[in-house]
């Protein structure tokens, strides 16, 4: 089953083209690694599929309806973790359990734990550290046990341990039946943790599919090498 399904969709804003008859699909319980460089377009596709942005044309379908109206089956940390910064861990975390009318507060304590944050609840987020605010956005992702999580660079600035932390987590999260999106510069952050990548480049996806077919598709041996090799000889075939 299609969890996320683009068909040629592009978006332009001004005169710039963002993204460039963009089409993919997304299976149910895979981890989907969206790869490019700075500005490529990841973050666009994303807010497309949050109903953050609208497409300029194309056909967007998330858990088989229209975008904006699955937003309830949808996780997401994004950049900026949306945290408040003067609320405490556990006042941030039940301002969205409100949000989703999740009134199991046995849910929260779950989650807490799960990320290593309920003996740190009643401090204020202005104090926690880049990865426990990470750590907090992705426990206030999960409040309403969505099918989906999308995550926009979710390890960005972390160290290695925390990195790995989250590596694990995600997978662990693929296994529990959640579908996975983020978005990534890291080859081999991507490689170690997702099933199938995208890769997109000035708007443009270059190739996307499951990392071994991928593999014997290109004749490479690492993504890497696959990377290379689309960003020289496919994108300047389509530029
Ligand atoms: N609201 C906007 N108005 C105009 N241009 C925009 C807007 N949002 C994004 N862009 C442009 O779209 C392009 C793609 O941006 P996007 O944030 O999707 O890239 P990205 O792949 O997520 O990059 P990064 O890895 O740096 O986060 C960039 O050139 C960016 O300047």
């Amino acid at each position: 089953m299609e969890v996320i399904t683009f068909s040629k969709v592009s978006k332009v804003i001004g005169k710039r083209i963002i993204l460039k008859d963009v089409s993919f699909k997304v299976e149910k319980g895979s981890i989907f690694g969206l790869l490019g460089p700075n500005g490529a377009g990841k973050t666009t596709i994303i807010r497309i599929i949050l109903g953050l942005f609208e497409p300029t044309s194309g056909k967007v379908e998330i858990l088989g309806k229209e975008i904006g109206k699955t937003k309830e089956k949808i996780g997401f940390i994004l950049h900026k973790t949306g945290l408040y910064p003067k609320l405490s861990c556990i006042e941030n975390i039940l301002l969205y359990a409100d949000i989703y009318k999740v009134h199991d507060r046995s849910k929260i304590e779950f989650l807490l734990k799960e990320v290593g944050l309920w003996e740190r609840k009643d401090d204020k987020v202005e104090i926690f550290s880049r990865g426990m605010q990470q750590k907090l956005a992705l426990a206030r992702a999960l409040i309403h046990n969505p099918d989906l999580l999308i995550l926009d660079e979710p390890t960005v600035g972390l160290d290695i341990e925390t990195k790995i932390w989250f590596r694990e987590y995600i997978k662990k999260l693929r296994e529990e039946g959640k579908t996975i999106l983020l978005s990534s510069h890291e080859l081999t952050e991507v490689e170690k943790l997702c099933t199938h990548i995208g890769i997109i480049r000035e708007g443009n996806l270059l190739e996307y599919g499951k990392v071994e077919d991928l593999k014997e598709k290109y004749k490479k041996y690492s993504l890497e090498d696959i990377y290379l090799y689309l960003k020289d000889e496919i994108y300047l075939e389509r530029v």
